[in-house]
């Protein structure tokens, strides 16, 4: 697909937020808001024209899955319903290559804010190690994007514009001498970002609350379902 129009963003944003992803908190001023066992959550409080679009980075770290494994049960839509718990409608609207989608989500309302819905392609890809002990390393990254065929339904709901990474690298232990790799050998670090703009506006304090109850939920319920999709199947690396 690599001919496709979006392909010279896909590759710039895909670039992008590999580095973005893989600085870590870099020397910006990230506000620590939620925490919770290996789960680390920030956001730095950022208005555009008067909306809240604050940026968020999670780290995560979990046991038993690869970084293959993580990025493919968030980038494949079969199974988005199991673990998007704010989805009220989710289609892909065009498959422009076997890791390249474009998806169309309607998001259920979350009061008092009008109800919203995000049209994004979505891109996996697998991304050479950048350090000793890592074996490799995944990613999966959202962009908003516009169709013809798909314009935003003013009086229906609010297009919101969203850019969203998973980065995950996976850590494998050795095991005892002779003994072949098994799940307690694999370790996943996740580094999820994401800036969210609602597109319309919605009281700072309200989305302030949304975000802060909503993306602790979604990353801890997120890796639960993919440790529990894993945990009998074979190793996917
Ligand atoms: O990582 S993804 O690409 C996974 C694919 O689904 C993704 C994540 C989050 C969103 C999202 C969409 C709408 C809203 C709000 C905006 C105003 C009212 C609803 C929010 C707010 C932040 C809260 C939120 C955070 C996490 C999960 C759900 N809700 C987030 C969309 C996509």
């Amino acid at each position: 697909a690599e001919y496709h129009r979006l392909w010279p963003e896909i590759e710039r944003v895909t670039k992008e937020q590999i580095k973005y992803a893989q600085m870590g908190l870099g020397n910006d001023a990230w506000h620590l808001f939620a925490e919770e066992g290996e789960m680390k959550m920030y956001r730095r409080e950022e208005e555009v024209n008067g909306l809240v679009v604050d940026p968020l980075k999670a780290c995560h770290v979990v046991k038993g899955v690869t970084a293959h494994e993580m990025c493919h049960y968030f980038f494949s839509p079969q199974y988005r319903y199991d673990w998007e718990t704010t989805l009220e409608h989710m289609t892909v609207v065009e498959n422009i290559s076997d890791d390249t989608l474009i998806f169309l989500q309607l998001h259920k309302r979350i009061w008092p804010a009008t109800q919203r819905d995000a049209l994004f392609w979505s891109h996996i890809r697998q991304v050479p190690p950048n350090e000793p002990g890592v074996r490799d390393i995944w990613i999966v990254v959202n962009n908003s994007t516009e169709l013809p065929k798909h314009p935003p339904d003013n009086k229906k709901c609010i297009r919101l514009f969203l850019t969203v990474c998973l980065l995950c690298q996976t850590i494998v232990s050795s095991p005892k001498e002779g003994a072949s790799i098994t799940r307690d050998n694999l370790t996943c670090k996740i580094t999820y970002c994401s800036v969210v703009n609602p597109g319309g506006w919605a009281p700072a304090s309200v989305l302030r609350a949304v975000y802060k109850r909503e993306y602790p939920k979604f990353l801890k319920r997120f890796t639960a379902y993919v440790i529990d999709q894993c945990k009998n199947k074979p190793i996917m690396f």
